[in-house]
């Protein structure tokens, strides 16, 4: 990865010229818009011509950084230099306050050369700007997840839920793959009616390559700082990203194109089945008009590209969450077989009589941060907030982590603690920050709720989990790591899944079409 002190690696003229260019074009426009001369949000302390920029947190565990910076330089701070102005927020007020409340300024994307025009993304949504098509990309995802749609997806998840309980019964210290699988196949039956049947579907096998390319958040990157880079050919000095970035391409061409490409057969031959995008094609293409062809691809590559990482996350720190906290998987487990019994599965329709299992979901989303720093922001215009000058096109990054564990707002914030949603004076729903702000919240929010939660009232339901012990009994050490891309992923761990004794017959009875 690319740090800016890597400078020296791209050459000299290269390297010069790039900064002439771009320091020179930054300071003008700087000093012309912010004609009332107002200060800059705070930082720390810029140099002669690179500015700030290269103080800005690249080396991994980025939320714990700038949370570290944000107790120095306060809740907003700034990074300037070569062109490029970045602003951290570090608290939910200013989030709610700009993100939320100033949409209209907030909610573009940067230009992410590395991203978009290297590695061949731009047709994703997550990261596209509003001169690239946003609105109506958004739209039509926004509305396939909509609260009243995302029910009629419900006996997908019941059937891939069922599916997990089962490969957790047979091969539990898979259970990472399992989740995978589970989270793809919902996906990639609602997105295209493909049926998954294991880790080694083409379409899972290629949802994990593009996995393994993204360790690190778009904008960290040198090309991303200076654009001009991208010109320069593949073998120059350190331009080893741009060979790389050919193997990327071909991934997102193939992850926007194949599955699609499959519907289309399917519909010709008359097999496809019902799917969000089989429904799209039938809306909006016909023999003779084929103009909304790329936008619907792009839609649908947008949910298969979004939507199951970030839940097998939340789901592998929920193993992780009852393996640290047996109390909690207990009372879980009480509540649930209070109001289920043990003749069957828990259920969507149960959920408003589970308080403390909808709790401990709503813990599972703040207490390991799915997506700590969110996804990058940018502003379409200046601003001025608490007498300070955000310059027009600053790129805008919400410290998610540093939110949800505000000890003034979540008390003990490591703590795994789901009563802190209960009683009479509940902390704020996580939801607020996790799925991020704005024009640009989560489309997937609903749906992603809903399918932690009946993963987990059925896993909780049926199995026991616990933490693995060494031959003298001792709790074997984790280690842990979380990567640095758009989400936050943990490493392998060990765990023990053991089927319960009470509901075991019900794995094995589970449904399965
Ligand atoms: C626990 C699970 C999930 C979490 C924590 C999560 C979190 C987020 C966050 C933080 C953002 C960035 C919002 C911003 O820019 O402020 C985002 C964007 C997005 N998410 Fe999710 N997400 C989850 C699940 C899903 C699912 C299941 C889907 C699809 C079905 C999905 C689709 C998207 C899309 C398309 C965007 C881009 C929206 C835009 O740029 O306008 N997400 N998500």
């Amino acid at each position: 990865m690319f740090a800016l002190s890597d400078l020296a690696d791209v050459g000299f003229p290269t390297g010069i010229v790039a900064l002439t260019l771009w320091f020179g074009v930054f300071r003008w426009n700087s000093s012309r818009n912010n004609a009332r001369h107002l200060p800059l949000p705070p930082g720390p302390p810029r140099k002669y011509f690179v500015g700030n920029i290269n103080q800005v947190p690249t080396s991994g565990y980025e939320w714990l950084a700038y949370d570290k910076l944000a107790k120095v330089y306060g809740d907003l701070i700034y990074f300037s230099g070569l062109g490029n102005s970045v602003l951290s927020i570090n608290s939910y007020k200013v989030a709610n306050d700009l993100l939320d409340k100033r949409g209209a300024i907030y909610s573009d994307r940067p230009r992410l050369p590395m991203v978009k025009e290297l590695f061949g993304w731009a047709w994703n949504l997550i990261i596209m700007s509003y001169s690239e098509g946003f609105a109506e990309h958004r739209k039509l995802v926004q509305q396939s997840f909509q609260p009243q749609i995302v029910t009629s997806y419900r006996p997908v998840v019941v059937r891939e839920v069922g599916v997990l309980l089962k490969n957790l019964m047979t091969k539990p210290d898979d259970f990472y793959d399992h989740l995978k699988s589970m989270a793809g196949a919902i996906i990639m039956m609602i997105t295209y009616g493909h049926q998954v049947d294991s880790m080694e579907d083409e379409f899972i096998q290629l949802a994990e390559k593009v996995r393994e390319t993204a360790t690190t958040s778009p904008g960290s990157q040198l090309v991303d700082l200076l654009p001009i880079l991208k010109y320069t050919p593949s073998w120059f000095p350190g331009q080893q990203f741009a060979r790389h970035a050919v193997y990327v391409r071909s991934l997102s061409h193939d992850m926007r194109t194949r599955p699609y490409q499959q519907v289309q057969a399917q519909m010709a031959a008359g097999t496809a089945r019902s799917s969000l995008t089989s429904k799209l094609i039938e809306e909006h293409v016909t023999p003779t008009d084929h103009s909304k062809e790329d936008l619907i691809k792009n839609v649908a590559g947008v949910i298969y590209s979004a939507g199951a990482d970030t839940v097998v996350t939340a789901l592998v720190h929920f193993f992780l969450a009852m393996m640290q906290y047996p109390e909690v998987q207990e009372r879980a487990r009480q509540e649930l077989y209070s109001v289920v019994g043990h003749n069957r599965l828990p259920e969507f329709h149960d959920r408003k009589d589970l308080p403390y299992v909808s709790a401990l979901v709503k813990e599972l989303l703040r207490w390991k941060p799915i997506a700590p720093l969110g996804v990058v922001h940018c502003t379409a215009d200046v601003d001025e907030y608490q007498g300070q000058y955000i310059p027009k096109g600053t790129s805008v990054i919400p410290n998610i982590a540093a939110m949800l564990h505000d000890k003034d707002v979540y008390p003990c914030p490591d703590n795994f603690d789901p009563t802190r949603f209960l009683g009479d004076q509940p902390s704020p729903d996580p939801a607020r920050a996790a799925f991020g702000f704005g024009r640009r919240v989560c489309p997937g929010r609903y749906f992603a709720d809903e399918s932690m939660f009946l993963a987990i009232a059925c896993i909780l339901h049926t199995f026991h989990i616990s933490h693995p012990v060494d031959t003298e009994g001792r709790p074997v050490d984790l280690k842990i790591e979380w990567s640095s891309g758009l989400v936050a992923v943990p490493s392998y761990f060990p765990c023990i899944i053991q089927p319960l004794p009470e509901t075991r017959k019900l794995v094995i009875d589970a449904i399965l079409d």
